[in-house]
């Protein structure tokens, strides 16, 4: 039986669909003024890897994940561009999406974008206004706090330390201008200046406020009550408590059943974010590391807790990754001479299978679940050593092979995967000089045409020959042995 931690209830609870078999999920998504970075990539490849289990333990998920469109550091950027939000949101979708699928991360059901929703934003806030959860007051439109009793619930806070601008996170210019009835009070419309992009409404020219989206996007596209919302832990307060806010006032239902949030990827003991400066896009990382050393990297940790990012740390991750791969890459390289039957229908190992299971059931502890592919990696490389140093193996090429087969389907489900190539290049066999060149001009040509699956294919081949290729700063490419 799944356990969750739930956040609202700061429990671990057994997971309980509202339908039998149906999973509706949603993740709140990234602002689109920037390259992600590794802070991203770990939200999103722990709620991928999360609705990849649950769909392998038997539900169907609906998984939605936003793109928010529309906000200040979008505009501004595209100011400074001398372009439009619509322009710079499209080049940091575009590059979101090229990013996540080096990384093996699949594509949601559905992206919302907040500028094709505005009617529904709208018809939100219209609700809110008629029921008394929300005013108008010089053109924008605040939510009413003290209107919804439960205010606080997920994060524990209490509104009068909010009043009292405790969190640091609330603005206390627009209470002082007398704009709002309450300075926790946030803004669900904001009216836009002249010169900036926005949409007609009957509360004047404007533009949506954050949290609202939300709100929305989970209405029109799962319903009033979902199973599970995730993100990051940054956005339990306030994003999070005023999604609730906003949704619960109107409904009276619950807008989740379960909160679940993914920790924060530190550096230096802070939260690597763009306005600190202290953050690695995922393409520069993936100059220096394998996509799978990345993803490994970010399931040893377990998800609630923080992830402290250095070079070395990457380093480490790349030598488990090699034992990790070793094991995966058995089949390949011995199953002819061991004549694997390659039926996609063999059975798994049920013990290492229920090993697997018990460990992530228990929220979702993927470390536990890796520890069992490492004992698996390890046993087929030792028996790797053994055919290679004596051509012969005791074990059953049957056993060998569903031991492989199970590696392989476990590790697929945690998006680990070492997949031979349609590349001809043979494992283990010394290649010339003029070969390896042959095979770094193929990758940049591939990197220059984005096909980054190809890019990264050639460049873990070449690892596998124990040739390590650096990308220098002047776009050339250099390669030197292991
Ligand atoms: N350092 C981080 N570690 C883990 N998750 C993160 C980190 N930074 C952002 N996220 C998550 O990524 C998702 C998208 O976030 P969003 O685009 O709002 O980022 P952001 O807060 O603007 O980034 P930044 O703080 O770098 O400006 C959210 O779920 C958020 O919790
Ligand atoms: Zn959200």
């Amino acid at each position: 039986m799944l356990v969750i931690y739930n956040t609202l209830t700061r429990t671990k609870e057994p997971f309980i669909t509202l339908e039998e078999a149906r999973v509706k999920m949603y993740c709140c998504g990234i602002t689109t003024y920037d390259f992600c970075h590794l802070g991203h990539a770990r939200t999103c490849i722990i709620w991928d890897t999360v609705r990849n289990y649950l769909e392998w333990i038997g539900y169907e998920v609906k998984y939605v994940q936003n793109f928010t469109d529309v906000d200040d550091k979008i505009l501004s950027r595209a100011i400074k561009e001398k372009t439009t939000m619509e322009e710079v949101s499209n080049k940091f979708i575009n590059a979101y999406f090229e990013d996540m699928e080096r990384l093996n991360v699949k594509k949601a059901s559905v992206y919302p974008r907040v500028t094709h929703i505005i009617d529904d934003i709208q018809n939100l806030i219209g609700e809110l206004e008629k029921s008394g959860h929300a005013y108008l007051s010089e053109g924008d439109v605040y939510f009413d706090i003290k209107s919804y009793k439960d205010y606080g619930k997920l994060s524990g806070r209490k509104l009068e330390d909010l009043k009292a601008g405790a969190s640091g996170r609330v603005s206390l210019e627009d209470f002082q201008k007398n704009k709002k009835r309450d300075p926790a009070d946030f803004a669900v419309w904001k009216k836009a200046k002249p010169t900036e992009k926005s949409w007609d409404s009957k509360w004047g020219k404007g533009r949506p406020g954050w949290h609202i989206e939300c709100s929305a996007m989970i209405k029109k596209e799962l319903g009033e009550t979902i199973d599970l919302h995730v993100g990051g832990s940054d956005l339990i307060f306030p994003h999070h408590e005023n999604e609730i806010a906003q949704s619960e006032a109107i409904t009276g239902k619950e807008l989740s059943r379960y909160w679940s949030h993914n920790g924060m990827v530190k550096v230096d003991g802070e939260k690597m974010s763009k306005s600190l400066g202290n953050f690695t896009t995922i393409r520069e990382l993936l100059d220096q590391f394998e996509p799978m050393v990345v993803r490994l990297f970010i399931l040893q940790t377990h998800y609630r807790n923080p992830l402290d990012f250095s070079h070395n740390s990457l380093v480490a991750a790349t030598n488990s990754w090699q034992t990790l791969s070793d094991g995966l890459l058995f089949g390949y390289q011995y199953g002819e001479k061991l004549n694997f039957k390659n039926n996609p229908a063999t059975e798994l190992l049920p013990d290492l299978v229920n090993r697997f299971k018990k460990a992530i059931n228990d929220d979702f502890n993927f470390a536990g679940g890796l520890a069992v592919l490492f004992e698996i990696a390890k046993n087929l490389r030792k028996e790797s050593n053994v055919l290679t140093h004596t051509g012969v193996t005791t074990l059953s090429s049957n056993f060998l092979e569903t031991q492989w087969h199970t590696l392989k389907s476990l590790a697929k489900l945690l998006g680990l995967e070492a997949n031979q190539t349609t590349l001809k290049i043979e494992l283990f066999k010394k290649l010339t000089d003029e070969e390896i060149d042959e095979l770094v001009k193929k990758r940049k040509i591939a990197k220059n045409a984005k096909q980054y699956k190809e890019s990264d294919l050639i460049r873990d081949k070449l690892k596998e020959n124990n040739i390590t290729l650096l990308d220098m700063s002047d776009g050339s490419t250099v390669w030197h042995y292991d």
